[in-house]
């Protein structure tokens, strides 16, 4: 039986890694959605309402007949407020230094849209970060990894040094929750664990 066709609406490096590691074939497409909170708008809700809006939009500007859209949204929450991609070098240290001894929440949320059918599923995972001192967060600054990512931080990378404890999904911290997602391909029927193939990821 032929699988549906997934298209990945995210320019994220990291989601293209994980469904290279999952085995999907997958063609990835930028979508422009602005990311700005809608007042009183909870995290989880602005975390969903974005991840779907990315499906919609990369629907409405692919031309794969019959493509299931893929739409993620990550953010960082602490004290109950959205910490997004940090905008300067001071905005960076100083969600750093709010974070360093304690934890924070890392909020994906996953959107599949066929057209007609949207299904949205949201991961919460807690991430204890370790007691971050003055030099740590000047030298991780230098390395320019956080820039692009919620809380300014890479917990794949060697932003992994600020973690102490992490309780949920690992892959949902890192951008695409896999947990959530193989249900979701399984609803869509989208196939996963295919052998390799050469330029698997259209992009
Ligand atoms: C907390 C954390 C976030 N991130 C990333 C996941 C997301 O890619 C990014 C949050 O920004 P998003 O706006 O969710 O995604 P994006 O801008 O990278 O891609 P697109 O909107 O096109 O889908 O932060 C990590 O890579 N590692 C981490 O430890």
């Amino acid at each position: 039986m032929v699988k549906s066709p997934l298209v990945l609406a995210s320019q994220s490096p990291r989601r293209k890694e994980i469904l290279l590691q999952l085995g999907v074939n997958f063609k990835q497409i930028a979508v422009d959605v602005e990311e700005i909170p809608l007042p009183h708008e909870s995290p989880a809700a602005y975390v969903c309402r974005l991840a779907e809006a990315k499906a919609r939009a990369g629907y409405a500007c692919q031309n794969t007949a019959g493509a299931v859209v893929l739409g993620a949204d990550t953010v960082v929450v602490c004290d109950e407020q959205i910490l997004e991609k940090p905008e300067s070098e001071a905005h960076a240290k100083s969600m750093w230094r709010r974070l360093s001894g304690r934890s924070h929440e890392v909020l994906t949320s996953v959107c599949m849209f066929n057209g007609q059918v949207a299904e949205l599923e949201l991961s919460v995972t807690q991430v204890q970060f370790t007691l971050l001192t003055d030099h740590m967060i000047d030298n991780y600054w230098l390395t320019g990894e956080g820039l692009d990512k919620a809380g300014g931080y890479a917990i794949q990378g060697m932003g992994a040094a600020f973690v102490k404890a992490i309780s949920g999904s690992y892959s949902g911290v890192v951008g695409l929750p896999i947990e959530k997602l193989i249900p979701l391909f399984d609803q869509f029927d989208i196939a996963y664990w295919c052998q390799p193939v050469k330029n698997r990821a259209l992009d």
